[in-house]
Order: structure tokens, then C-alpha cells, then sequence
């Protein structure tokens, strides 16, 4: 159907930007869709010109992740309309959405580790294309975009960010016209998110539209054109991200002002956990073994372990957790006691708790309500006495975590799997922190969470440390473990650099570790004060 005269976009400021010229690619009015219990996406609308750069941001659960299933045919909406280059669209499927020229990049790859690049590409072709000319292809879209990778490479054996290349080329191949980027920063260094941009850059250069979802305000403000922000669903402003600051924009996120989280320095007390010259195997053949890792942590401290996922994160967490057992167990010492060959149950008897990385499936039970999956961690906590589950122990304790976390839901016996993945991973970090730990590890704990929860998470984290708890934190996030780490240290390739104290480092420095760039010296050492590695290795 051809549509009605074309109005101008939501953003009138657009015309500051040079776009005035451009009819809108893509115009979405009226978007709505209901869920039993939310309504999460209400009259939305939202038009992105070619060569623009859009951000979609919100709060957690705000619908953004829906608006862009929509989009991508993945999703149906209830009500609304799609206008694509001028032409009335219902999207009903993904095939359907990149052969319109629409093409989506998801937070989590869906790569075959046992094929090749070219393999992996070609599944996703609608058509066949002999493998030379596909190689070729390749190689040259992966030149042209700065992003260069080899067609016949396997992909266990490519990096992170090297696999979000393949992704990228995957969808470049289709010569989108609009590109949809669902959290892409996440599992980058921060060099690889500066390439990235360039290539994001350069693909609006020529005419591409971007609908770009970040938590990541400074990236937002240093990327995007323009940003849609949305709030319980609906459209709360737009704006031109560079002319905000990230306060400004936070905002508009949460309807008020930003918290903000301080460490207080503190002298930390007695050694909680202990970890000697941990050599474990990876069991996955893919995988990242652990090599000679030692480190402390005390009670009062968090040390923070920096790092892109895929160096032995997965490995050292399982270790740490007893979901993997390592001989001799005096490896890894709790509170003083050999824990290594203890499973977690055991282990968290003697006061340990831990948040995995991946929530559904090992944080949570996906099918199964809030309340029995706070059972599944909380059983000492009164949730079962003499063999018996008292139902109504464990429904306070779920509604405490969910007052206490904001944590967006119906109610306690809402299914896990129905709660946006932000705030899914609120109820989780909140479960284990209220089930006062001794020790605490948490991978990743504000992975996929808004500004706002964010800095509840950290300020959490903190309060525990403030209460004598010891933490270990894992996380990509370079600025999160410089708020709240007392000690911080890599992990590169399954080996753990020396710690040292935020305020005697850089951004820079860590990620320079982070391509495993420390030497060989002896771990969880704290580097002193203004010293660069070299210093502290003559001083070894
Ligand atoms: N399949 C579903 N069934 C029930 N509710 C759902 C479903 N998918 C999403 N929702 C609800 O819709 C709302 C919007 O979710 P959505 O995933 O779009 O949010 P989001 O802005 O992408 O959040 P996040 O930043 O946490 O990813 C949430 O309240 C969520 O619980």
C-alpha cells in the first residue's frame, strides 16, 4: 500500500543535523504491544532517516528489545503501523525482514564454533553462492569496513570481538539499509569498541540507517545522531545525544536524578578467600584453561578481575563457585577452609554466594516463578525446615529482593523467563546479596542493566563490602570495577596480572592487560604506587 503524504519526524531538530533533505527509511507510529502483564510497548513511534545514527535507550524493561523484535519480524505488534520507504509494511518474519534490507546484530552471537566463517556465513544466505566466490566476498566486505577477517578460519578459535566481526560481515553481506545493534559493546575491549564505531561510521557515511540500544550513555553521546528514549513503554523524549550530558539523558531515562555510588577506603580485614596456584583444564575443547592462578581476597574488600569474557572468566567462576571441582581442594581455601573438592551447596554452607554470568538456565530456572527460584539458593535461609518448603518464607524473601532491587515484574510467582533480561539480573544479584554472604562472587553483575539499577547494584556491592563481606567481582566494564573495586587485576588467557589500586592506574593500563600484555610474573601482587608493570617486575 502506498502511504499517505510523508509528515516530518518526531525529532524536528533533526534539520540541525543535515538530514532535512531526507524522507524517514523507516517510521513506526503507534507501535503498541501488551503482554498479560505490561504493556510494553504503548503508542511508540519513532522515524530514522538514511545515514542516521538512532539510539534507543531506557530503563530496563522500558520495551526497547521488543520494539526491535517488531522490527525484525520476530515479534507481532497489537496495534500500529510500519512505514518503509514510504511503503506500508506488517513484518512477519526475520527472512522477511533482511530481505527488505533490514538486518539485526543480537547481544548474544549465534555462531557454529565447529565451522568456519564462511560455513557459518553461508547458512545464513538464502541462496546458494560457491564457497570461493563467498570467500571472496567476505574478505572484501571485511576489508572495505575495516574489520578484516579470514573466511576460512574456525571460529573456536576467534575472539570475541573477532566473532561480532563475523556477525557484522553477515549482515553486511546483505547490503542492509538499516542495521539494528542490540547492546554491541558489551563484550568489547575498549580498542575494539573504537573500531567499531569507525566502521559504524562508515557504513551511515554511505547511507545506512542505525538503530543502536546501549546502556553505555558515553557511547551513545559519542556515536549516535539521535536517541528515542522510552519509558515504562512509551516514548519519554528524543534528543540529540550530543548536545546531553549523560545526567540529562539519564533523566529522561529514569524521571529523575541519578544516584551516584562512593568507596570509602577501608582497611580490609581477615583473608576470606584464598586461591594457590589453580591449574585447571578447560573441559569445554573451546575453552579458556586456568593457568597458576593466585589471589586473595579479604573481608571488607572487593577485588575486581577485569577482562573480556572467553580468558578463563567462565572456567574461574566455575572453580571458584564448586560447580567444577579442582584437586587438591587446598587450591581454593574459604574462610580458611580447603573448598576445592567441596561442591557449592557445601560451599555455600560455609557462607559463599555467587551470581553466574549467564542468568537463564544457570542464575535462574527459566519456567520457574521468582519465588522458587529464590528456593533454589535460599533453602538455608528458613525456606526449608526439617524437609519441608515453607511457601510463605520464601514469598517474603522474593518480595523483599523485588522492593528492595526495583525489580519490574508482576509479582513474585512471575515466571523468570518473562521479565526483561535486565531485570531478571536485578532479581538475581539481589537474591544472593540479601542472603548475607561471607563471600560473594558476582560475573558481571550490571550485564544488560539500565544506568539507574546500575549504580543500586554497585552501591549493593559496596554495602556488603561496608558490612565486612568479601567480594569478588568479574566484569567487563572498565569504569564499573573503578568505581567499586578496591583492588582490580586481569584476566588474559587464563592467567591472572598482579592487582593494583584504581587510583594508581589507568583505563589504558588495564586494557592493555587485557590482551594478556603483563609478563610472567607473580599474580594477585599489588603493584605499587605510580609504577608501570616493568617497575614492578625489576622490583619482583
Ligand atoms: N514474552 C514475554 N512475555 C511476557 N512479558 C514480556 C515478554 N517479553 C517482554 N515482556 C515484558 O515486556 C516489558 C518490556 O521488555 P523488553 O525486553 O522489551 O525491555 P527492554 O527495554 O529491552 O529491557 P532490558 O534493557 O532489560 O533488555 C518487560 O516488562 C518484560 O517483562
Amino acid at each position: 500500500m502506498e502511504a499517505a503524504a510523508w509528515r516530518p519526524g518526531l525529532i524536528e531538530t533533526m534539520d540541525q543535523l543535515g538530514f532535512e533533505h531526507q524522507k524517514p527509511r523507516l517510521v513506526l507510529t503507534g507501535i503498541t504491544k501488551r503482554y498479560p502483564s505490561v504493556v510494553a510497548n504503548d503508542g511508540v513511534s519513532l522515524s530514522v532517516r538514511p545515514g542516521e545514527i538512532h539510539a534507543v535507550l531506557g530503563e530496563n524493561g522500558a520495551g526497547k528489545s521488543t520494539l526491535m523484535k517488531i522490527i525484525y519480524g520476530v515479534t507481532k505488534p497489537d496495534a500500529g503501523t510500519i512505514l518503509w520507504n514510504d511503503q506500508y509494511e506488517t513484518i512477519v518474519t526475520p527472512a522477511q525482514a533482511r530481505r527488505m534490507g533490514i538486518g539485526m546484530v543480537f547481544q548474544h552471537f549465534s555462531l557454529f564454533e565447529t565451522l568456519t566463517v564462511w560455513e557459518n556465513i553461508a547458512l545464513a544466505l538464502d541462496e546458494h553462492v560457491p564457497t570461493a566466490q563467498l570467500a571472496a566476498q567476505i574478505t572484501e566486505v571485511s576489508e572495505k569496513y575495516g574489520l578484516p577477517i579470514d573466511p576460512y578460519r574456525l571460529v573456536h578459535s576467534m575472539s570475541v570481538g573477532e566473532r561480532q566481526r563475523v556477525e557484522i560481515v553477515r549482515c553486511l553481506l546483505q547490503e542492509p539499509k538499516l542495521l539494528i545493534m542490540d547492546e554491541p559493546t558489551s563484550v568489547l575491549t575498549p580498542q575494539a569498541v573504537l573500531v567499531l564505531f569507525k566502521t559504524l561510521r562508515r557504513l551511515a557515511s554511505e547511507g545506512c540507517s542505525i538503530l543502536y540500544i546501549s546502556h553505555k550513555l558515553d557511547e551513545i553521546r559519542a556515536l549516535c545522531d539521535t536517541a528515542t528514549v522510552l519509558r515504562g513503554g512509551r516514548v519519554s523524549g528524543t534528543a540529540i545525544p550530543k548536545n546531553e550530558t549523560n545526567e540529562s539523558l539519564a533523566r529522561m531515562m529514569i524521571g529523575g536524578e541519578l544516584a551516584e555510588c562512593h568507596l570509602t577506603p577501608r582497611e580490609p580485614q581477615e583473608v576470606r578467600l584464598e586461591v594457590e596456584h589453580l591449574k585447571l583444564a578447560s573441559p569445554d575443547p573451546f575453552g579458556t584453561s586456568l593457568k597458576d592462578i593466585s589471589l586473595t581476597v579479604r573481608s571488607g574488600e572487593i577485588l575486581g578481575i577485569a577482562g573480556v569474557s572467553g580468558n578463563g572468566q567462565k572456567e574461574l567462576m566455575t572453580a571458584l563457585s564448586g560447580e567444577r571441582l579442582s584437586s587438591p581442594g587446598s587450591m581454593i581455601k574459604l574462610l580458611g577452609q580447603p573448598v576445592g573438592d567441596l561442591n557449592p551447596a557445601k560451599r555455600r554452607a560455609i557462607g559463599l554466594t555467587f551470581v553466574p554470568e549467564e542468568r537463564l538456565g544457570r542464575g535462574a530456572v527459566p519456567p520457574m516463578s521468582l519465588a522458587s527460584n529464590a528456593l533454589l539458593t535460599g533453602a538455608r535461609k528458613g525456606m526449608v525446615l526439617k524437609g519441608l518448603i515453607h511457601p510463605a518464607v520464601m514469598r517474603t524473601f522474593s518480595k523483599s529482593v523485588i522492593e528492595r532491587f526495583k525489580v519490574k515484574c508482576g509479582d513474585e510467582q512471575s515466571v523468570a523467563s518473562s521479565l526483561s533480561g535486565g531485570n531478571l539480573q536485578k532479581y538475581i544479584v539481589g537474591r544472593e546479596t540479601m542472603l548475607q554472604p561471607k563471600m560473594m562472587i558476582v560475573a558481571q553483575p550490571t550485564w544488560g542493566v539500565d544506568v539507574g539499577a546500575a549504580q543500586l547494584i554497585r552501591q549493593a556491592l559496596i554495602d556488603l563490602r561496608d558490612q565486612g563481606v568479601a567480594l569478588l567481582v568479574i566484569s567487563e566494564e572498565l569504569d564499573e570495577l573503578f568505581t567499586i573495586s578496591d583492588r582490580i587485576a586481569v584476566l588474559a588467557e587464563g592467567r591472572l596480572s598482579p592487582s593494583v589500586r584504581p587510583a594508581e592506574t589507568s583505563i589504558e593500563q588495564i586494557g592493555t592487560w587485557m590482551s594478556g600484555k603483563f609478563g610472567d610474573k607473580a599474580p594477585d601482587r599489588v603493584v605499587p604506587a605510580n609504577s608501570d608493570l616493568e617497575t614492578a617486575d625489576a622490583q619482583a
